[in-house]
């Protein structure tokens, strides 16, 4: 049987905006406050989507969340009408309200981690939506993103869906930005590399002093028990504190790997050369370690530039190519780096680069946009075939953009009770151009 690996991309949903909320992640901070434009982030996105479809991959969407979140407002007792509570909430908590607003569930390698089938002891692909709890405005994802994942693959049969893991940082998880599948091919059993950042029940092992670590040991080790993992088929490893302290939020910020190659910073990890003889053991086949130094890149320039935050793709030819942000051309060590990397004799062969600056500006680069889901062909046709990525669902989708966004949104407009009624009706339009039915509280 054929088997693949579907990239599952975000779409920027209407109110995405700078507001500089996530400590620990530079570029949010250091754009707080930025005009963005929301048109032309959901434009980049699909160009981004688009183009890996071309190229022969297959390819879906996932749809945005529901923002302002009016539900989490008036939990936290701000009422009246839905104007009345968006106004309230602008003056007296224009944090809180910030938070309701991100438009961040476009960056789906956090959405959820996915196990595919020739991994799991009963044969499905499981899916564990990721609970974010360490940012606020993150922590009100994770139950609309199961309702999406579920309305997205809809079978039963091939597809098991987990609840959120408990809501406490003992528990930090923010998905599949923490976790790497390796395997000789998609469709064969292979080794799930779960990052974390630290031991949440362990107060004497080392972690960050400056910047939270997200993600915790406890965390991957519940998923990997949820999604019936072999002990033979999971390593656990813990990202380097230090540069967690530099910016490096997320370990897809500092490495990447498909199949049977990881590329990776040479600071990246702790303990690298054990845990590497770990993954060496438990593959099934040879293993690429692709190390870049410091000398060749410094961790700041890995951290602005996203050169990490790259998909590794394997091309309907069997060559690997890199997705790479334009921020990598423009960066003079990297792109050097990127040139001389494809000469080198390892199986990545070509870099290709795609505008998306709109999600940079929030520290999200190609592979935070997408969540990767190994399937075999079976499992491709299970999926809700209108999420699939084709000319006629990418001009609708553009069509659709045109119709309902803003091409500039600053934080002061999201008290704007306007916001609220472009919102929803773009993605009442959204769910029926995905046939995703009813996953949003509005329409429930
Ligand atoms: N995988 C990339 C995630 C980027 C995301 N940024 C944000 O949420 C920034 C939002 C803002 O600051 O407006 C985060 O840090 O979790």
């Amino acid at each position: 049987m054929k088997h693949f690996e579907a990239n599952f991309d975000g779409l920027v949903g209407p109110t995405h905006n700078y507001a500089g909320l996530s400590f620990g992640n530079v570029a949010s901070l250091s754009n707080a406050a930025l005009t963005s434009n929301p048109k032309a982030a959901a434009k980049q996105g699909l160009q981004k989507a688009k183009a890996l479809a071309d190229l022969g991959m297959v390819q879906g969407v996932l749809a945005p969340q529901e923002r302002p979140d009016l539900y989490t407002l008036r939990r936290i007792g701000f009422s009246g009408s839905d104007a009345e509570v968006l106004q309230k909430a602008a003056q007296q908590a224009p944090a809180l309200l910030n938070a309701c607003c991100s438009a961040s569930s476009m960056w789906t390698a956090n959405a959820a981690t996915v196990s595919p089938s020739a991994d799991t002891r009963d044969g499905k692909v499981h899916f564990t939506p990721a609970n974010l709890v360490d940012k606020l405005h993150r922590s009100i994802e994770p139950i609309t993103t199961g309702n999406i994942l579920k309305a997205t693959f809809n079978n039963d049969r091939h597809f098991r869906h987990h609840q959120h893991l408990p809501e406490h940082t003992s528990f930090g998880d923010e998905g599949a930005a923490n976790h790497t599948r390796l395997c000789s091919e998609y469709g064969h059993a292979g080794v799930e590399l779960f990052v974390y950042g630290q031991e949440a029940t362990n107060p004497s092992a080392v972690k960050p002093i400056k910047y939270p670590a997200r993600q915790t040991l406890e965390a991957s080790q519940a998923v990997a028990r949820l999604h019936q993992l072999d002990d033979e088929s999971c390593v656990f490893m813990q990202q380097n504190p230090d540069v967690i302290d530099q910016g490096v939020f997320h370990n897809d910020v500092i490495s990447v790997g498909n199949q049977n190659v990881l590329f990776y910073h040479e600071q990246a990890f702790l303990n690298t050369d054990a845990k590497f003889d770990e993954i060496r053991r438990k593959m099934n086949t040879e293993m690429h370690f692709v190390k870049v130094a410091t000398s060749q890149v410094s961790i700041d320039d890995a951290v602005r530039s996203y050169l990490f935050n790259t998909q590794i793709i394997t091309l309907p030819s069997g060559e690997m190519a890199i997705i790479a942000p334009t921020n990598c051309q423009e960066n003079p060590a990297v792109f050097a780096y990127l040139n001389e990397l494809v000469t080198l004799g390892t199986p990545i062969k070509q870099v290709r680069y795609y505008d998306v600056k709109q999600s940079m500006q929030n520290g999200g680069g190609p592979a935070c946009l997408r969540l990767r889901v190994a399937m075999n062909e079976q499992e491709v046709a299970a999926v809700n075939q209108n999420t699939l990525m084709n000319d006629a669902l990418f001009t609708r989708l553009n069509a659709w953009v045109d119709k309902h966004y803003r091409d500039q949104l600053t934080v002061s407009d999201l008290a704007d009770p306007q916001l609220i009624i472009e919102s929803r009706t773009a993605l009442d339009e959204l769910t029926q151009i995905l046939k995703l039915g009813s996953v949003y509280q509005f329409q429930r």
